[in-house]
């Protein structure tokens, strides 16, 4: 697609320029129905996968163009993708508009310079960042957080897709102007007018959306970051806010029941016998977050010691671990 064309799109597309797109990442899978599991633990009924143009080279260039066009400013001496999707769209912008990149990297290194922001350079450079999505913003503020704690100037953001859950909103709250290609809404109207989607999904998209639209920013970690290299601040962090920093379903659920029942207690059931393991997880439940069985110690360990062990850990909402060790080096 040539820039001429895509810079003529604005209000309306009148090029129909992002239709098309949105047309044909809908024919690779990238608008997907189902029920999904957002990074924010959130249950959609829809998931935007932009991660698959990878495959597409022509489409990759697209998207980057339009992503391009509908940037928010001039004049930029940089630009950084928000990982991962984020890095191959700002690698074919910067190279088709000759603008340096910045990679921002998810972790820290553990070894090398354990810099956090790959790349050249100097503060007050204005920079672009680069995203796929966005929901709550959280990650498009993250990185910015961290190229901000470098002095570079960002103000600046532009993402492919909107879901319209309040992003916009929370950006615009810490001086970050960000601009979408498309919105949710926008998306799904193309996609029924087009025949790809029934007024069924059209309606459940769009009052998912509508009921969901005040979601808040949770920074992963209280970090700061200085030469590039980020510090951790773990024990200043909420269980809460904690919840989003592991992509692990268990270590999630942990955190949910630790913010929940405000307790981060676990007790060690050194006990014999099942009805004196049943007995006392009944009595601790309410309080802690996870019980530790040691069930090879028991006399009378059998089926029933586990059904009785499952029920009470949904009655009271806590995590059973066992710890049985092979060899116990102790
Ligand atoms: O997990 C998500 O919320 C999500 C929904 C979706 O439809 N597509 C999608 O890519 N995401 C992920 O959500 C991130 C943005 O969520 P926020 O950080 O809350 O704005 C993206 O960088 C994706 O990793």
């Amino acid at each position: 697609m040539a820039e001429t064309q895509v810079q003529q799109m604005g209000v309306g597309d009148p090029t129909g320029a992002i239709q098309q797109c949105i047309l044909s990442l809908h024919n690779i899978g990238v608008v997907k129905f189902g029920r999904f599991t957002l990074k924010s633990g959130m249950q959609s009924p829809v998931y935007f996968d932009l991660r698959l143009i990878v495959s597409y080279p022509k489409l990759m260039e697209t998207v980057s163009e339009l992503m391009w066009a509908a940037r928010p400013g001039t004049d930029y001496d940089l630009v950084c993708g928000v990982a991962y999707t984020g890095l191959p769209i700002a690698t074919v912008i910067s190279t088709k508009q000759n603008v340096p990149m910045l990679i921002r990297r998810k972790e820290t290194k553990g070894y090398g310079t354990k810099k956090l922001v790959e790349g050249s350079y100097q503060g007050n450079q204005k920079c672009l960042m680069i995203e796929d999505v966005i929901v709550s913003g959280s990650s498009v503020y993250e990185s910015v957080e961290t190229l901000r704690d470098l002095k570079l100037d960002v103000k600046d953001a532009v993402v492919f897709l909107d879901r319209e859950q309040g992003g916009t909103a929370n950006l615009k709250a810490m001086d970050i102007n960000i601009v979408s290609v498309v919105t949710m809404t926008e998306m799904m109207s193309i996609l029924l007018k087009h025949g790809c989607i029934d007024q069924v999904t059209h309606d459940s998209v769009l009052e998912f959306v509508s009921s969901h639209r005040d979601t808040s920013i949770v920074t992963k970690e209280k970090t700061s970051c200085k030469n590039g290299i980020q510090v951790m601040d773990r024990k200043n962090c909420s269980f809460e806010s904690r919840i989003t920093t592991t992509n692990h379903p268990l270590t999630r659920k942990l955190f949910e029941i630790m913010a929940n029942k405000k307790t981060n207690l676990c007790v060690a059931a050194d006990v014999t016998t099942t009805e004196e393991l049943v007995s006392l997880a009944d009595k601790v439940g309410p309080h802690i977050c996870l019980l530790k069985t040691h069930i090879d110690i028991l006399t009378n360990f059998s089926q029933d010691t586990i059904d009785k062990l499952r029920d009470l850990a949904a009655k009271h909402n806590f995590l059973l671990f066992e710890d049985r060790c092979v060899t116990d080096k102790a």
